[in-house]
């Protein structure tokens, strides 16, 4: 994306963000309002930019059949997710897959994998409004990889999850990015650390900092400011350094 801009009513979310993602997970981080959810419902051709350019799996989010392009190979878990609570696991994963116009043939494999690999086989046939809500997001997951997408875009997505569940859905999100672009927006830096390939620390609409999980690690090593483990520290050092006026950068 080129000079992406944001803007819902007098808000600008987004500031002319030039941002561009290959296979990998990318953590996205950042405080409340930074930014972030408008980013990935634009990437997710759910809200239009007020201005700049976006390209997916090489097509114009603009271009109306580029969008319907993108939205098959696109999986997409929004922070809110909607669902029929009496719909069972497996019917809900097949309507989406059926919507992400999956060949029919291939829809029941492709939803007792999806489901299967958010370890949830076991109650492929519950309807949903019987599950917890851990179980919940993890339905949410599994509707988002069901058509193998090559751009996967999950919205706060640990939100809900035991450790144990959090866990294994690092692992996941580890194997998927080895053959997708997977964009992970989080409060949780640990998931960060163990999960990602690369970080963006949006603020107030702009890029804060970008990075590997490795460098922010030491970027935070390196300094005295808050936070328990390195990576935390090095989230406020970045986010301090971003909003310091230029020039008193290595005063600090
Ligand atoms: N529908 C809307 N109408 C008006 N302002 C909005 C709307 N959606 C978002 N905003 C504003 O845009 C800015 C960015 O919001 P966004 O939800 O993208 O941030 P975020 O980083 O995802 O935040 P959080 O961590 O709280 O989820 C905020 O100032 C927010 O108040």
């Amino acid at each position: 994306m080129t000079g992406l801009r944001v803007r819902h009513r007098k808000t600008l979310a987004l500031d002319s963000v030039d941002l561009a993602l290959g296979t990998g997970v990318h953590g996205l981080l950042g405080p409340n309002g930074a930014g972030k959810t408008s980013l990935i419902r634009v990437l997710a051709t759910v809200a239009q930019p007020s201005g700049g350019r976006v390209e997916i799996v090489g097509q114009d989010s603009t271009d109306q059949r580029g969008r319907a392009e993108i939205r098959r190979r696109l999986g997409y878990l929004p922070q809110e997710f909607g669902y029929y609570p009496g719909f069972t696991v497996r019917e809900f994963v097949a309507y989406v897959a059926w919507l992400k116009e999956l060949p029919g043939a291939r829809v029941p494999a492709a939803v007792e994998r999806a489901v299967a690999r958010v370890g949830l086989a076991d109650r492929i046939d519950a309807k949903i409004k019987t599950l917890s809500g851990g179980m919940v997001r993890r339905v949410g997951i599994a509707q988002a990889i069901v058509n193998d997408p090559s751009v996967l875009l999950l919205d706060e997505p640990t939100a809900g999850l035991d450790p144990e569940q959090r866990v294994e859905f690092r692992e996941l999100l580890r194997e998927l990015g080895a053959s997708a672009t997977v964009v992970v927006s989080t409060h949780l830096v640990e998931d960060v650390a163990a999960a990602c390939t690369e970080v963006t620390l949006l603020d107030r609409g702009r890029i804060a900092y970008r990075g590997t999980p490795e460098a922010l690690t030491a970027l935070g090593a390196a300094s005295h400011g808050p936070g328990d483990h390195p990576i935390e520290r090095g989230y406020t050092a970045a986010l301090r350094a971003h909003r310091a006026p230029r020039g008193t950068e290595a005063a600090r």
